[in-house]
């Protein structure tokens, strides 16, 4: 918990509320703009540009003038940069957390983590400048061959709300690294901590190297398709992971997606209960609302231990409880805005409709400081069957739905049976058969015993329909660079013969 007091909100959000582009503030060419209401409060937050197609491509251009200065720039010198970088975001952590508390809901405190979680990204990006290795290539003694990675150029990043802050700063640390321009497009229910992030490096790297474009679609569509666009990576649902793969098919983009997951919770019957219902609960990440991409949503347990783990999982999920954002002693926030507020709430009655046994949670809060806000208890449905909506469909809210299990190959069969494979936890003792079941699972990234948590350095990423690629890792630095092959011929000049095709 912050031990300063926190400051007035008023005085923590970005003055600018334009775009940022060409090392300038830019007004949107068409002068759009859209109004920000708090989910926590109802009470507005101004207004912010609402940028269109034509603001995207100026932005582009002003990119790609910008890789041409950044791309020889030493390595070592962007990785000064970005430190410095790591330093402004650890230096403002308190306000920035303040920013998204109050712009997207996520409880102030937990969001001190984010700006922890940014900054590590940005330090630990700037340590592997030099990794971006190529390699030589034996020939013989009458020539060199040998590859070096370059960066792609223009790099888009298209991202989410829930957590707006961390990936603004933490995901440009990779492309940035290893010496691509970025255009970041923030998402619109939350742009206010990306405005305060330009703000605070203004003047920090060259013209042009980063560049902001709030706005909607129509901005997140040009960077997708654009000819000059070296690179798009996307933090965000299916359906869009599929319209940005449509958009970037004209010009045989590559891309990085991390999308989606409707992720698992094993538990065997040698697991305790207690430590079962503490993962359950953690795995959800109650505090931002389950809006995680990662989050344990659906919870395998085996019958044996079934009613202890529901018994405590009550206990376990009354340590979130629902509050005001931005204040100190919050622990679980408020729904992005009132459109997912309602899905939410759509999916809890389906799940009532479909007989599932509620064991907690189910509605707004009672609490009448509450009443304004986008809050939703953490819920837990039980003697969920494979053919509920909530059992099948990515929620992203605070729903968890619970069902028991007996036979362990009917169990990994439903487990599978989604087409997400993000996460998946595995709770039991037995060494051999926590490795048999992680190998089964379709999921990227698997925790035994644990969960939640994300390691810097080791890939997280998705298969099936949870994505493309992986992130926090050197992988995530060398997708943003392309390989250059180079055959020098040495010695006294032979006639050309063995042309390749
Ligand atoms: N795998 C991960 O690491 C990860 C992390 C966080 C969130 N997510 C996923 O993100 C989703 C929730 O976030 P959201 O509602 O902001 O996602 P979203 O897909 O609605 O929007 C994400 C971004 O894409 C933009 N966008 C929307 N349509 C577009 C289009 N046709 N072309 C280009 N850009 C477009 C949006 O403006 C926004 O900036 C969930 O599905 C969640 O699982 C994944």
């Amino acid at each position: 918990m912050p031990s300063d007091p926190m400051p007035p909100l008023g005085a923590v959000l970005p003055r600018h509320r334009d775009l940022y582009y060409a090392g300038a503030w830019q007004r949107p060419l068409a002068g759009g703009v859209t109004d920000l209401t708090s989910p926590g409060t109802g009470e507005s937050l101004g207004t912010v540009a609402d940028a269109d197609a034509t603001d995207a491509e100026a932005a582009i251009l002003a990119a790609r003038r910008g890789f041409a200065e950044w791309r020889d720039v030493a390595p070592l010198e962007r990785a000064k940069i970005l430190r410095r970088m790591a330093q402004i975001v650890r230096d403002n952590a308190r306000d920035l957390a303040l920013i998204d508390a109050a712009d997207c809901g996520n409880p102030v405190t937990a969001m001190l983590g984010d700006a922890d979680i940014a900054s590590a990204q940005l330090d630990f990006f700037a340590g592997l400048v030099t990794e971006m290795k190529g390699a030589s290539i034996p020939m013989g003694p009458n020539a060199v061959n040998f590859s070096m990675r370059e960066p792609r150029g223009v790099v888009a990043k298209i991202l989410p709300f829930n957590h707006p802050f961390m990936f603004c700063a933490g995901k440009i640390a990779a492309p940035l690294a290893a010496g691509n321009a970025v255009v970041v497009k923030p998402p619109e229910q939350a742009p206010l901590s990306s405005l305060r992030f330009a703000e605070l490096i203004e003047g920090l790297l060259p013209e042009g190297v980063f560049n902001l474009v709030p706005g909607g679609r129509a901005v997140g569509e040009v960077l997708a398709s654009h000819r000059h666009v070296a690179m798009v990576s996307l933090i965000g649902s299916v359906p869009t992971g599929r319209a940005v793969m449509r958009s970037a098919a004209e010009t045989i983009k590559p891309m990085l997606l991390e999308l989606g997951g409707k992720n698992a919770l094993i538990a065997f019957p040698d697991a305790d209960p207690r430590r079962v219902a503490t993962a359950l609960a953690a795995g959800m990440n109650f505090t931002w609302c389950g809006q995680s991409c990662g989050s344990t949503s659906r919870g395998f347990i085996h019958a044996d231990i079934y009613e202890a783990v529901l018994a405590h999982l009550r206990e376990a999920c009354a340590a979130y409880r629902p509050g005001l954002p931005t204040h100190a002693e919050t622990t679980m926030g408020a729904i992005v805005s009132r459109t997912q507020y309602d899905r939410i709430l759509d999916f809890i009655g389906s799940a009532r409709a479909e007989g599932a046994r509620l064991v907690t949670g189910g509605g707004h809060p009672a609490d009448p400081a509450l009443a304004e806000g986008c809050f939703v208890e953490p819920t837990v449905f039980a003697d969920v069957t494979p053919s509920m909506r909530i059992a099948r469909e990515e929620i992203f809210g605070p729903v968890l739905a619970i069902a028991s299990w007996t036979s362990e190959a009917a169990m990994l069969e439903e487990v599978n049976a989604v087409d997400y494979g993000l996460t998946c936890s595995i709770w039991t003792q037995d060494l051999d058969r926590a490795h048999r079941t992680a190998r089964t699972v379709e999921a990227g990234f698997v925790w035994i015993n644990e969960v939640s948590k994300h390691f810097l350095g080791a890939p997280f990423g998705g298969v099936k329909l949870s994505g493309l690629g992986r992130e926090e890792c050197l992988e995530e630095l060398l997708a943003y660079t392309q390989e250059k092959n180079i055959h020098i011929a040495l010695g006294p000049a032979r006639p050309l013969c063995g042309a390749g095709a």
